[in-house]
């Protein structure tokens, strides 16, 4: 059955583009996030400061292989380091997944993240400064794995309205 696959940077809007394109396609979707925190019983902080992130990287393979296995069609918003760890971009190039990166500037995931950072990990206790450098040097050392998806959307200046939109036209 077909998974429908959002991936690229935190803040790019992978839940909430998940979130609205199911609205309009009916598809349901999952947030790999929220599966992973429902399976350990943890939220996403308390994994990384009771655990580890390798623990993490751990549960977010399994739980991506489990949903990629699952008979029905669904929507997948991935987390932001899913395609970077254990080899996750080859699932990517599967028969019945459609990827699709969400491509956001620099910009445009600072000023998402500023104001969101808490319930992330990886920059949680960074200062503006050090974030914006981080995102920089972060984004393009990630950009091999999100460039693997076979489909790219830009979205800057876009509304979650025209994301949607967007990815509804690539995928027709
Ligand atoms: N055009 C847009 N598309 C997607 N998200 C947007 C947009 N404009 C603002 N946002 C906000 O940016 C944040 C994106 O976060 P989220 O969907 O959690 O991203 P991700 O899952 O990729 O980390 C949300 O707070 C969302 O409301
Ligand atoms: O980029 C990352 O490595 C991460 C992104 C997060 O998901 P979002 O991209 O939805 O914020 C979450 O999986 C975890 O905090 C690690
Ligand atoms: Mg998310």
């Amino acid at each position: 059955m077909r998974k429908i696959v959002l991936l690229g940077y935190m803040g790019c809007g992978k839940s909430t583009i998940a979130q609205n394109l199911s609205k309009i396609t009916k598809i349901p979707f999952l947030d790999l996030d929220e599966c992973i925190e429902k399976r350990a019983n943890l939220s996403i902080n308390e994994i990384f400061s009771q655990h580890g992130e390798v623990y993490f990287r751990k549960l977010e393979h399994e739980m991506f292989v489990e949903l990629l296995n699952s008979p029905e069609n669904i929507i997948i918003g991935l987390g932001g380091g899913t395609p970077c760890y254990a080899n996750n971009h080859e699932l990517l190039k599967g028969d019945n997944v459609a990827s699709v990166y969400l491509k956001a500037s620099i910009d445009t995931l600072y000023n998402r993240l500023v104001y969101n950072k808490s319930k992330r990990p990886l920059i949680a206790h960074m200062n503006e400064e050090e974030m914006k450098e981080f995102i920089a040097k972060h984004l393009f050392d990630r950009s091999y794995y999100y460039n693997q998806a076979q489909h790219k959307v830009v979205v800057d200046d876009r509304s979650v309205e025209e994301t949607v939109q967007d990815i509804l036209e690539i995928l027709a």
